[in-house]
């Protein structure tokens, strides 16, 4: 029952803040009329030219531009942000009430992502502020590799010294890892005790740190009856299940090891095949009404975060309509100043708007999902139990037995308790059932429940999937951030990782799930199909970005314009949108109190991505479709900063920011931007110093100051190409890419010469 106080009781757990906007929303519409005026002139201005394709180019280049404007505006129209109270929460709730949670890590190689960095997300989520017993954390290693479970093993034991200390001192930050960092001691005025553990502690962890670097460097020897037995001569591509239960003590949730079979004939479908053999498993084993998702390369930084989404749980306990909450992923040791343009701060204007409609996007990581919406249940579903089990489950949930009445406890909406700690080892058998490769065939898993496949964004497949079936979502953004992850901190992973995004966000447009789609068929507000939609064409967008780039080096070579001139009126009007739109953009980065660098990184990384990964997105989309190629996830590499030297925050070591390339020609159609616009800017600087000095404004004006002036932004937004030209070793661009590069802008170049003498 509840616990009364007047007061408590009366206040709500969460808040809803909604912004004041008004001024940015004038700015956009101010904008969005500039644009409108842009188009309105090149219609009415249409005849005049005597270059129609080029003119029509930049028209429908420039049409493409203010549909995306516009999709922004709808999108950031209103805004909001939540608030969540756990101390309300603790005053009003008891603590048994509190539903269990069913937690999920997923590995994927022990390489690309070293061992301690998963155990650290680990550490992280058992030391949480929540009752143990409501707790259970699944890792899924998809690399099915002794060593994660080794460290596992070791981590356990480990925590069992952790996580009482850490709840003892009441730790904030509770991944050891960014605990003990190399610099700290215990204050002077902490008591003799809490120094003396403090000290023991470290000195654990370091142990713990260095067994697994140990263990990391040599081979496991095939032990019969050693927990790696399992691990014997098996092939991480085609191997059986194993599942191991790593037994804890009272204060630790139940630990769960799980590799899922694999085996060459299945296709394994990459993160989301792993999400929902963890859903299986834990369905089977503890089966929690609510499940947790994080990657590995995240970790909590809030020991409160379970009482923070707890808070919206509660909140929308009446409210039958609420599918999942998410929590922001945000950066530790981000790069300053965002070099790559990787950490998504920009995007937190849109996240707010997006909050205001039907609610987040569900990103990935951090995020709790109610196992009945995973399920497939809509929000006015009444499911009683005795017709689950009678109906068609075994064709929808498969054909486990312990699988369908879990699944059936749940999706009747009955309280499901959690098994005592004994029996979980005896469920393993039916644990190694539901984790077979070939367990989902004939099931609705992957096509209606559980984690989507068919894209690399899995993650937004499910998410829109969810809000099609009219869920809505909730963000919850406590201070501190409730969890921590680490951006790609090389130029070639961010690439990879944006290159996969467009990808996977394009395919979700090519699927049933389509936002406009499911906004006519299904039950996804109409503004929020707009924000999916202006999601999923990250990839198109890199065309017309490709051709609007091309357009100032083709007029400055061919002598053409496709700018009004300076002395026309309408010259004012790119001005005009050039101006205010940075300005507006500075202006939101104040907000955020982002540095100014920061922005002038955004903005350039805006364009550079837009052209290279983005671009490349595209293509494998259409090679996708022509049957061409198929299309994989590839993990990003995780780095973790050895504990002497914490260098990517203190940016003394500066080569960390700078670009550093591998062979993928992902970056050609940017280089090849650059080449081309440099090239113009030395064929019109040639023009100039052939004509007489008196001629020269003249001859200025005539080449177009505004493309010339657009050639010289771009070449400044791909600075650090031209430095990668000239830089050394990993700095530098490999000649191969050079050589494909300087091609295509020759050949760019003939085409300007070649059309021009038509
Ligand atoms: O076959 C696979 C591939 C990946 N993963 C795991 O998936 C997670 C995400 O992979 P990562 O390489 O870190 O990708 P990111 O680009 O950082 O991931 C973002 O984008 C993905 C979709 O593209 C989402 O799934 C992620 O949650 C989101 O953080 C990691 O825990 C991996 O271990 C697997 O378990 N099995
Ligand atoms: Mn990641």
């Amino acid at each position: 029952m509840a616990k009364n106080s007047q007061h408590s009781t009366s206040l709500p757990l969460q808040e809803k803040i909604i912004h004041n906007n008004k001024m940015a929303r004038a700015i956009e519409l101010f904008i969005l009329s500039l644009l409108v005026s842009m188009l309105v002139y090149r219609v009415v201005s249409f005849k005049n030219q005597n270059h129609y394709i080029l003119w029509l180019l930049a028209f429908l280049c420039e049409s493409w531009f203010t549909f995306i404007w516009i999709l922004c505006i709808i999108i950031k129209w209103t805004q909001c942000s939540m608030k969540t109270y756990p101390d309300r929460l603790l005053k009003r709730v008891n603590e048994f009430e509190f539903p269990a949670v069913d937690i999920f890590v997923t590995t994927a190689d022990p390489i690309l992502e070293p061992s301690i960095i998963t155990m650290n997300t680990v550490l992280s989520l058992l030391a949480v502020d929540y009752p143990s017993d409501k707790l259970a954390l699944y890792l899924s290693d998809d690399a099915c590799s002794p060593l994660t479970l080794y460290s596992l093993i070791e981590t356990i034991k480990f925590a069992k010294l952790w996580v009482p200390f850490c709840k003892k001192y009441n730790v904030q930050v509770r991944a050891p890892f960014r605990y003990f960092t190399p610099n700290s001691t215990p204050l002077e005025d902490d008591s003799l005790e809490f120094q003396h553990e403090w000290k023991t502690m470290k000195n654990e962890y370091g142990d713990l740190y260095k067994k697994i670097v140990v263990a990391a460097q040599r081979p496991f020897t095939c032990d019969l009856d050693s927990d790696f037995a399992d691990f014997c001569d098996v092939n991480r591509s085609d191997h059986p299940a194993i599942i191991k239960v790593i037994s804890g003590n009272t204060y630790l949730p139940h630990v769960i090891y799980i590799s899922r079979e694999k085996n060459p004939k299945d296709h394994h479908q990459y993160k989301a095949g792993a999400m929902n053999v963890l859903t299986r498993v834990s369905g089977v084993m503890t089966n929690a009404p609510l499940m947790l998702n994080v990657d590995c390369d995240m970790y909590a930084n809030n020991p409160q975060v379970f009482l923070h989404a707890m808070c919206v749980v509660f909140h929308y306990k009446n409210d039958q309509d609420f599918g999942f909450v998410q929590f922001p992923q945000a950066f530790h040791d981000g790069l300053k100043d965002d070099p790559f343009g990787n950490q998504l701060t920009n995007l937190a204007f849109l996240i707010n708007g997006v909050a205001s409609i039907q609610g987040m996007f569900y990103a990935g990581s951090n995020c709790f999902h109610r196992r009945k919406v995973i399920y497939g249940l809509s929000p006015n579903d009444k499911i009683k139990s005795e017709n689950i089990r009678n109906e068609d489950l075994p064709s929808i949930i498969g054909k486990s037995f312990e699988l369908r009445e879990s699944a059936a406890h749940i999706l009747s909406g009955s309280d499901a308790k959690i098994r005592n700690q004994t029996s979980l080892s005896s469920l393993i058998e039916a644990a190694i059932d539901v984790a077979g490769s070939d367990y989902e065939y004939g099931t609705h898993w992957g096509q209606k429940i559980g984690w989507l496949y068919g894209s690399a964004a899995e993650d937004t497949l499910t998410g829109i999937n969810i809000h099609g079936r009219g869920w809505k979502s909730a963000i919850c953004s406590p201070d501190p951030l409730a969890f921590l992850g680490c951006a790609p901190s090389t130029y070639p992973s961010s690439l990879a990782q944006q290159k996969r995004w467009a990808i996977g966000l394009l395919e979700i447009l090519f699927t049933d799930k389509n936002p406009i789609l499911l906004t006519i068929k299904g039950n996804l507000w109409f503004r929020q199909a707009l924000a999916y939609l202006w999601l999923c064409l990250w990839g198109v967008r890199s065309i017309p970005e490709i051709c609007y780039a091309s357009l100032p080096a083709y007029c400055i070579i061919t002598g053409s314009h496709f700018l009004p001139k300076v002395n026309e009126q309408a010259f004012t009007i790119p001005v005009g949108i050039f101006a205010i739109y940075n300005v507006y953009s500075l202006w939101e980065c104040k907000h955020l109190g982002v540095s100014l660098r920061m922005w002038w990184n955004t903005q350039r990384m805006g364009r550079v991505t837009t052209i290279t990964a983005w671009s490349f997105g595209f293509l494998s989309m259409m090679l996708k479709l022509t049957g061409l190629s198929k299309t994989i996830f590839e993990v990003t590499q995780k780095e973790h900063k050895s504990n002497d030297d914490d260098c990517v925050s203190d940016n003394n070591d500066k080569n960390v920011c700078r670009f550093t390339y591998d062979k993928s020609p992902v970056i050609i159609p940017g280089v090849v931007i650059l080449f081309i616009n440099m090239i113009a800017l030395l064929n019109g600087v040639l023009k100039l110093l052939k004509v007489a000095d008196n001629d020269i404004w003249m001859e200025l004006l005539g080449l177009g100051l505004g493309e010339m002036f657009c050639s010289i932004w771009l070449i400044l937004c791909f600075w650090d190409f031209l430095k990668g030209l000239f830089g050394k070793d990993k700095y530098r661009i490999p000649s191969s890419t050079i050589l494909k590069s300087v091609v295509l802008a020759l050949f760019f170049v003939r085409l300007c010469r070649m059309s021009s003498q038509l």
